[in-house]
């Protein structure tokens, strides 16, 4: 299972909440490029999994390494300067309703880069990552003037802003009717192409999962139960994982 060069590798990982035991000796490695889509029924440990991933939370035992860097030898100024090389699109979108777009997309920029640095490039760098997502007219608007499509595609925009190298999506394409659902995956594409970063998405939607994943994870029962591409993994007979594709 291992590859040679994982962007992220998560080595045995278990974490419980209480009696819960959510992740059992999980473990999956990740490679620069990939489109990696994890795959498990609601409740299953996908949430946990990725906010494991950027730190969020903390894992019981186990080892997760990302861009090179073990997780848990992380300060706090090295957490915050790690971070900008993670792009992490929430469900929610997550955007500050009392913000302009604008706002919302220069946040990023003010944890991560200097005043300096802010007043010379913030301007190109939110028109250039709203234009990505085909938006440039909304800089000056509400996120409540944007339709659901929209707000995702800001919320793509932002977590695009710094570059980074990984990108984690949750459930990107929940709440969206299925043209634009086809739409945000297409965009995923794209970005992941333009700025070859890594993407690792929690997804139910098999049209989403289908156009983006070069691989797919099966988390059940804790465990990385089965991994192989949409093809190989409809074509399967165990019937845990034919569920899914029923
Ligand atoms: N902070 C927390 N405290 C206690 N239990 C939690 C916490 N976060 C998650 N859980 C539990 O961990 C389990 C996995 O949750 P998680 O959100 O990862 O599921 P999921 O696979 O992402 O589900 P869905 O597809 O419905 O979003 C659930 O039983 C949930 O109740």
């Amino acid at each position: 299972m291992q590859t040679k060069d994982p962007i992220v590798l998560v080595e045995h990982v278990n974490k419980s909440f209480g009696t819960n035991h959510v992740l059992r000796d999980f473990s999956m490695a990740v490679e620069t490029g990939e489109n990696l889509v994890i795959l498990g029924k609601s409740g299953s440990g996908k949430s946990v999994l990725i906010k494991c991933i950027i730190k969020l939370i903390a894992a019981d035992s186990g080892k997760i390494t990302v861009l090179g860097q073990d997780i848990d030898a992380l300060d706090e100024d090295q957490l915050n300067t790690w971070r900008a090389d993670i792009g992490f699109l929430f469900q929610s979108n997550a955007l500050y309703d009392s913000m302009t777009i604008r706002e919302n997309l220069l946040f990023p920029l003010r944890r991560h880069w200097t005043k300096e640095k802010r007043e010379k490039m913030a301007d190109q760098a939110i028109l250039e990552a709203l234009e990505d997502v085909g938006l440039a007219h909304t800089l000056h608007m509400m996120p409540a003037e944007l339709s659901g499509g929209m707000r995702k595609r800001v919320a793509l925009a932002r977590a695009l802003i710094l570059r980074p190298k990984v990108i984690l999506y949750d459930e990107p394409t929940t709440g969206l009717d299925p043209i634009t659902g086809r739409e945000i995956s297409q965009l995923m594409i794209d970005v992941q192409k333009k700025y070859n970063a890594t993407s690792i998405v929690i997804s139910h939607d098999l049209n989403c999962i289908n156009m983006i994943a070069n691989r797919i994870i099966m988390l059940i029962d804790g465990k990385n139960y089965a991994s192989g591409t949409f093809q190989e993994l409809e074509a399967a007979t165990d019937p845990k994982i034919k569920a899914f594709f029923e």
